[in-house]
């Protein structure tokens, strides 16, 4: 199968986010690769998602599990070589996958050649000037840009580190070994946009841009979202339409909606396609241990319009931890006490936990979310493992614990290599209740009413309206909080998705005055419920129940 050439097919995309290092080990030496995943394409295309999105594959001393990168235009060589990802990119093409790969603008790794040029000072010993050093942010003290806050909050005491060799500090919003790059130096720029280019020649779909807010700095600022941060974004963006129009941009700035929506600039003069909706994640979960969706109701309304090309990205779970930053501190607390009631749970300002132990492993409470995330406006993201139910591991630091390798079947490694747990690069899961020997695909594949299936039926379901994708958003008054309803509306069809966040049966009454006379009917099924009148709409759901609704 080939992909349509439709020019905003990110917009009814489903995406799928994976780390080729755990998804699945081609040649046996414990570490996943681009030969095991090409092997695992069918997979995915039989769940359904359209796009996949691979975290960072560069050359990397893997410090921040590739996001410190040390070669922009190359393969680690545990992932395999630039030929396997050619032929994986072409035979997920084959199969109508769309590829969008991780792109680290913001920093590299302290081992790439570029810093440790910078690191021989302003000057070479012949007096020449280094050009590499203004790739870099320098400072001989270390005290500007005092108001930009620290983001690993558990391991960086500063955003400033001395540099033993040229004597000064050198700035970095992650880890230490992530300098940041100087992005007042338009030789930067070129650089990166030139590595941008290296990839979208080879024919990826598009990037995942990571921490955008950062770019450039200024004293007297948080050091985010600065207008000439998303000047240079919007250079970027017009690379893309001149040079490479159908690939797609998608921001990660982890930001409350005022300043998020300004990522996807304007029609007139466009930023990024795509941009993740962090708000609204943490307030699903909340929802649930509160059995109050006020605040996800508050939030999406909170969203200013975005361009008509853009489109927001919704995510339950993702990589790093289920980040708490775009919520207050009272509700900070909330979380922490209801999803990590083990300190080792905790991790910089988040959960580093993966989807079904944070919600008990309740197939209910899992099914509730993700229908919630299929429905909302946005294209979603599945993690990979998530369809499955897999776990986390507590043991493994930092957020490697929701990073270990896919359980395939209940044989060796959980089938995702030949090699010995001990030998793969982050051991399987192997417990009684998420170990491989109980949760993997292969049992999945052969049991109709498993949550791979569901998933599966869902994400299919999902396609045949297209109202998911791009209808129109309205919320409707309930006399009950724990009930979440809504519309997605287009000119064809209106859906009402009902949600029940309430650990018992509840009901509702729906104001749907606007649509008395309409027959709701169920997507799945094809039930015809009672006709809605003039009052509000009386409804029934039991605990954790959803319907997803055509009204005809
Ligand atoms: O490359 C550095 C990091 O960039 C992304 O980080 C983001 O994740 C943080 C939480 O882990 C989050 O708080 C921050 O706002 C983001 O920019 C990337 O996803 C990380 O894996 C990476 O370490
Ligand atoms: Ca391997």
């Amino acid at each position: 199968m080939t992909q349509t050439p439709a020019p905003e097919w990110y917009k009814s995309a489903v995406f799928y986010e994976l780390s080729v290092r755990t998804f699945a080990d081609g040649n046996g030496d414990g570490k996943g690769d681009f030969p095991g995943l090409t092997g695992k394409l069918d997979y995915l295309r039989g769940l359904g998602v359209d796009v996949l999105w691979i975290l960072p594959c560069y050359p990397s001393p893997l410090r921040d599990d590739g996001y410190d990168v040390a070669d922009y235009v190359g393969i680690h060589p545990d992932l395999g070589t630039l030929d396997d990802f050619k032929v994986f990119l072409r035979e997920a093409h084959a199969r109508g996958l769309r590829v969008v790969t991780d792109f680290v603008t913001n920093h590299t790794s302290s081992d790439h050649p570029w810093f440790q040029a910078a690191r021989r000072g302003p000057t070479l010993p012949d007096g020449s000037p280094n050009e590499y050093y203004d790739y870099y942010v320098w400072s001989d003290t270390g005290t500007e840009y005092a108001g930009a806050r620290i983001i690993f909050t558990d391991t960086e005491v500063s955003n400033w580190t001395l540099d033993e060799q040229s004597g000064r500090y050198y700035w970095h919003r992650f880890f230490a070994s992530q300098p940041d790059l100087n992005y007042d130096n338009p030789r930067v720029i070129e650089e990166i946009l030139n590595a941008a280019r290296f990839w979208l020649d080879l024919g990826v779909d598009g990037f995942r841009v990571d921490a955008v807010p950062y770019l450039i700095e200024r004293e007297g600022t948080n050091c985010e979202n600065l207008p000439e941060t998303h000047d240079i974004l919007k250079r970027f963006r017009r690379m893309v339409d001149e040079d490479y129009p159908g690939r797609v941009l998608l921001a990660e700035a982890n930001q409350w909606p005022e300043e998020v929506v300004e990522y996807f600039g304007t029609d007139a003069d466009p930023e990024f396609h795509m941009c993740f909706n962090f708000p609204v994640m943490p307030r699903l979960y909340m929802s649930l241990k509160k059995e109050d969706t006020t605040s996800i109701r508050e939030i999406m309304e909170r969203l200013p319009a975005i361009p008509a090309f853009g489109q927001w990205v919704t995510f339950l779970r993702n990589h790093d931890e289920l980040t708490l930053e775009m919520v207050t501190d009272d509700e900070r607390a909330f979380m922490y006490a209801a999803y990590a009631p083990d300190t080792r749970m905790k991790i910089n300002v988040g959960i580093r936990r993966r989807l079904a132990p944070l919600l008990d492993n309740d197939r209910r409470r899992v099914e509730l979310l993700t229908t919630v995330l299929l429905a909302l406006p946005g294209s979603p993201i599945l993690y990979y493992g998530d369809e499955i139910g897999m776990g986390d591991d507590l043991s493994l630091a930092d957020r490697n614990g929701v990073r270990t390798p896919m359980q395939w079947n209940a044989g060796m490694s959980g089938g995702f290599s030949t090699a010995t747990p001990d030998q793969c690069f982050f051991p399987p899961i192997g417990d009684a209740v998420y170990g491989y020997g109980r949760v993997n695909v292969q049992s999945q594949e052969q049991d109709p009413s498993s949550l791979l299936k569901w998933t599966s039926r869902q994400l299919e379901l999902r396609r045949r309206h297209p109202a998911f994708a791009v209808g129109d958003l309205t919320f409707i008054d309930t006399d009950n909080p724990a009930i979440l309803a809504f519309t997605r509306r287009t000119g064809d069809e209106t859906l009402l998705i009902v949600s029940n966040f309430a650990a018992n049966a509840q009901a509702v009454h729906l104001n749907l005055g606007d649509y008395a006379g309409r027959v709701p009917v169920t997507l799945a099924g094809a039930s015809p419920f009672p006709a809605i009148g003039e009052d509000p709409y009386a409804m029934i759901l039991g605990k954790y129940d959803y319907y997803w609704l055509r009204l005809n």
